[in-house]
């Protein structure tokens, strides 16, 4: 390999170029210069530079659409392509809450400056997102945040006043919202191209395994959900957002060009140079898509996963037990084993339907199993044999798990790429997240398959081959497993959100989604769905035979409302409905609701002798009862009554009727939701609905989860509790949207003043260990406002199980801004109940 090739690319790669467009452009410079690397290397490889440029310019330019990165002005460096939408956004005509101005090309820059910015300040590790356009990055103004629509849109105009709904024009049939929209509301410009799809152009959060296209074009939003950017370590996004980058494919792998690495066309310099490069651009490829989890300094033992995987169709797993061998009682355990026992904890942790799955963390469980059963001393293995002991923890041994392709490069990488190996012609092997869960699980791996490298003595390669599975297929090349294309389903569970519509139709309206903040932010990914699901062991019943007569109204016809005596379902609510006619909660139901919020204590509270919640936590020595609000229901008219769906007394199940956006907060919140029509008080905003889990899951599943998955706000349904004597656990419920939920995971919290209230009521059953959670308005929302609600979280209880976060909610009543560190401590000790907290904090 050439010096000056391997400088080239370096100091191109500075620059975020991707190594194929550095190749092309550099072989045409050797030809233009006769291969005088004086002109190339002037300034610091400008001319190189410049080509790259003039080749993105160029119509003919067919390397692809790949975008190099933009000078972060801030950082006097470069940022990543995802941060220039950013720039794009602001820059367009809409308003931007913190405008910056555009930065200059880099190229530009660092001729006027007359410098390289330095290595610390390049965004080298920077994705590399491919982009439709092929304008320069400061002509690209009308992108937003990676949010798009749809391909099969029709053409929507960039007016920001547009109405969603006369964008979409196979959703007629849906309400046509017109409220008015906040002029700074970013309605995302559909995009000329339709073919090669960049990550930006598939609607936000899709990352589908693009198994034909190049890598460029399956990079998807770096933060892709907000675990990446806000938490450390390996995040449940993780498995998303970055399982792709050990998806090495295609004819720009580095290694996947066959005529590249060995191209029978060697007869001139350039195609010498020319294989040179392929090889220094794979290893620049590599560095950039090398994911490693830096272990933990603390720890005296350490190992490697190794993933990589070639074009050519191979994937290379290597467990590397490094300091591990030397631990004291260590020793290589059996594979059979350590795969059955990695498959229990498995079915134990994993949810598998789940979007969140990771692929680096499922491996990183694989390494625990191994040394949970490598292990001698019998108080470390797993969860059975004393996990929950902190005593017999075993201890921490941090996994480096990577996607360094050297790995593959010590295996027959020759062999595959001179085609010597039988690939079939659709193998494929590198896949994301959920379709390479069943491939560690399942792969059938004898412990004669387990080899020790005596040179180091240390390393463990896993060969899965010859394989009985019609799956797999051998390889000649060791170490690799294959699964034929053709063979392997891919999940397309994976969820997308639709910016005109984030509810994909489930709703009678459609719920845009805009960020005018920050491209960096994509929204979490999750199932939409429009009414509360069971998860697992939840016990609900809706029964008509459950219903008696003084449950519902079989003789009322037509509106309830209208009638001059309130029917049976109006006795819940004193024998007046909670509603008015215009579909209001009426004003002294309200302020009742809003009262027990604000004054918990002033109102009834529920003591169980045995607390389902507390029980949840601790089945053991269960805490005392910290008590439940006794709450107001409404009791909305159901099927076994008499009336029509458009009865007055059925307001909550007729579903979201508001015009709502879900937003980027620009106070750090996150994703928020926002009315785009003015709201008079009272008004049914939308439920609250989740996965219904009983408590006993819902800690289970947090204990299970690492820590490092972020739940939203699960919430109690625990209004009634003082009605039902001793709840059994699978009647102690609450809802979770983590995964599967409705618009209502994106409302944020304000302390106390929230415009939002949230209201029990019951539709389906008269069990009301089960019902409905409805938010309405607690005063007059103009549009655009954001609607909040008061999660009632008690910021000052230091014993709660799960931090709260830092409260950004801006109220003069912040309870979190108001707490002083003395008041902190007081409290701490005498550990008051909050007995409105029906939010469970579990971050
Ligand atoms: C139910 S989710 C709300 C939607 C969320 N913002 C998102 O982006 O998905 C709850 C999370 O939002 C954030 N959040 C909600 N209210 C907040 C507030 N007042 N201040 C700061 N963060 C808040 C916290 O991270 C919290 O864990």
């Amino acid at each position: 390999m050439g010096s000056k090739t391997n400088a080239a690319f370096k100091a191109m790669k500075k620059f975020g170029f991707p190594p194929e467009k550095v190749k092309r452009a550099l072989k045409n410079l050797l030809k233009v210069y006769d291969n005088n690397w004086v002109f190339i290397e002037a300034e610091n490889y400008s001319a190189l530079a410049d080509a790259i440029l003039e080749m993105e310019e160029s119509k003919d330019d067919d390397v692809g659409q790949q975008s190099h990165p933009v000078l972060n002005s801030d950082m006097g460096g470069f940022e990543s392509p995802s941060k220039r939408q950013k720039h794009n956004m602001e820059s367009s005509n809409q308003v931007s809450p913190n405008p910056e101005p555009i930065p200059p090309h880099p190229i530009a820059r660092d001729r006027q400056s007359d410098a390289i910015p330095s290595q610390s300040n390049l965004g080298t590790k920077s994705l590399h997102v491919a982009c439709r356009s092929k304008q320069l990055p400061s002509e690209q103004r009308h992108n937003t945040s990676g949010l798009k629509e749809p391909k099969t849109e029709p053409d929507v105009n960039n007016s920001c006043m547009k109405d969603v709904n006369e964008s979409v024009g196979d959703k007629s049939q849906k309400k046509n919202v017109t409220g008015p929209r906040p002029s700074n509301l970013v309605q995302p410009k559909p995009e000329p191209f339709t073919d090669e799809i960049p990550s930006f152009e598939v609607p936000i959060a899709v990352v589908y395994p693009d198994v034909t296209s190049s890598h460029q074009n399956h990079i998807p939003c770096p933060s892709w959900e907000e675990g990446i950017s806000r938490e450390e370590g390996i995040s449940r996004e993780e498995g998303i957002s970055r399982e792709e980058d050990l998806f090495v494919h295609g004819e720009t792998s580095p290694v996947g060009s066959r005529s590249n690495v060995l191209g029978a066309h060697t007869s001139d310099n350039v195609d010498a140079a020319d294989e040179e490069m392929a090889a220094v651009s794979g290893q620049v490829f590599e560095e950039q898509r090398s994911l490693e989890l830096v272990p933990d300094p603390g720890s005296s033992f350490t190992g490697n996963l190794e993933i990589a995987s070639s074009s050519a169709g191979e994937v290379k797993l290597s467990l590397a037990c490094g300091s591990l061998l030397n631990r004291p009682g260590f020793h290589v355990p059996n594979i059979d084993e350590v795969l059955k026992l990695f498959e229990e904890k498995c079915l134990k942790s994993y949810r598998i339907v789940e979007p969140s799955f990771s692929f680096k963390k499922l491996m990183k469980e694989f390494c625990q199993a191994f040394v949970e059963l490598g292990t001698d001393d019998c108080t470390n293995k797993l969860e059975e044999h004393g996990d929950d002991d902190s005593t017999n923890k075993p201890e921490e041994i941090h996994f480096n798990v990577t996607t360094d392709i050297d790995v593959l490069k010590c295996f027959n990488l020759r062999n595959v790429l001179s085609g010597a190996s039988c690939l079939p012609e659709n193998t494929i092997i590198s896949k994301s997240a959920s379709n390479v869960l069943p491939v560690p699980c399942s792969l059938p791996i004898s412990p004669s398959d387990l080899q020790t490298d005596d040179n180091s003595g240390k390393r463990i390669d896993i060969e899965w081959k010859g394989s009985e599975d019609p799956k797999l297929s051998s390889l000649d090349s060791d170490g690799l497993a294959l699964i034929r294309l053709d063979q392997f389903a891919f999940d397309d569970t994976r969820p997308l959100h639709d910016v005109n519509d984030i509810s994909k139709g489930e709703e009678k309206v459609q719920i845009s989604i805009v960020n005018e903040v920050s491209s960096e932010e994509c929204p979490p990914t999750f199932h939409y769905i429009p009414r509360n699901i069971v998860y697992q062991n939840a016990y609900v019943n809706f029964s008509l035979a459950r219903i008696g007569h003084e449950d519902c109204c079989p003789g009322c016809f037509g509106d309830c409302l209208a009638s001059s005596i309130p029917c049976a379902c109006a006795r819940e609510t004193g024998g007046e409905f909670a509603y008015t006619t215009d579909g209001l909660v009426k004003t002294k139901f309200l302020d009742v609701c809003m009262s027990m919020n604000q004054n918990p204590h002033m109102h009834r509270l529920f003591y169980c002798h045995d607390c389902p919640l507390e029980r949840s936590k601790n089945d053991v020595e269960p805490e005392r009862c910290k008590g439940h609000l006794v709450r107001k229901f409404i009791k909305e008219c159901w099927s076994k009554c008499g009336c029509s769906m458009q009865c007055g007394n059925r307001v909550v199940q007729r579903g979201i009727t508001c015009n709502l956006q879900v937003f980027l907060t620009s106070e750090g919140k996150g994703w928020g939701l926002r009315t785009l029509q003015d709201l008079p008080r009272g008004t049914f905003v939308c439920e609250y609905v989740g996965e219904i889990l009983t408590n006993t899951e819902l800690y289970e599943l947090n204990a299970g989860n690492s820590g490092n998955e972020k739940h939203t706000y699960p919430v109690l349904l625990d209004a009634d509790w003082g009605s039902e004597g001793v709840l059994k656990d699978e009647e102690a419920l609450c809802l979770d949207a983590t995964f599967y939920g409705n618009v209502a995971r994106f409302i944020n919290h304000r302390c106390s003043d929230a415009n939002l209230i949230e209201i029990p009521v019951e539709v389906e059953t008269p069990d009301r260990h089960y019902y409905h959670l409805a938010f309405f308005t607690t005063s007059i929302v103009s549009a655009s406002e954001e609607l909040t609600w008061d999660y009632g979280i008690d910021f000052d209880d230091v014993n709660h199980p799960v931090k709260a976060f830092r409260c950004r909610c801006g109220s003069k009543y912040c309870r979190d801004a108001k707490r002083s560190s003395r008041a902190k401590r007081l409290l701490s000790m005498s550990s008051v109940p909050t007995p409105k907290s029906t939010a469970l904090v579990l971050r």
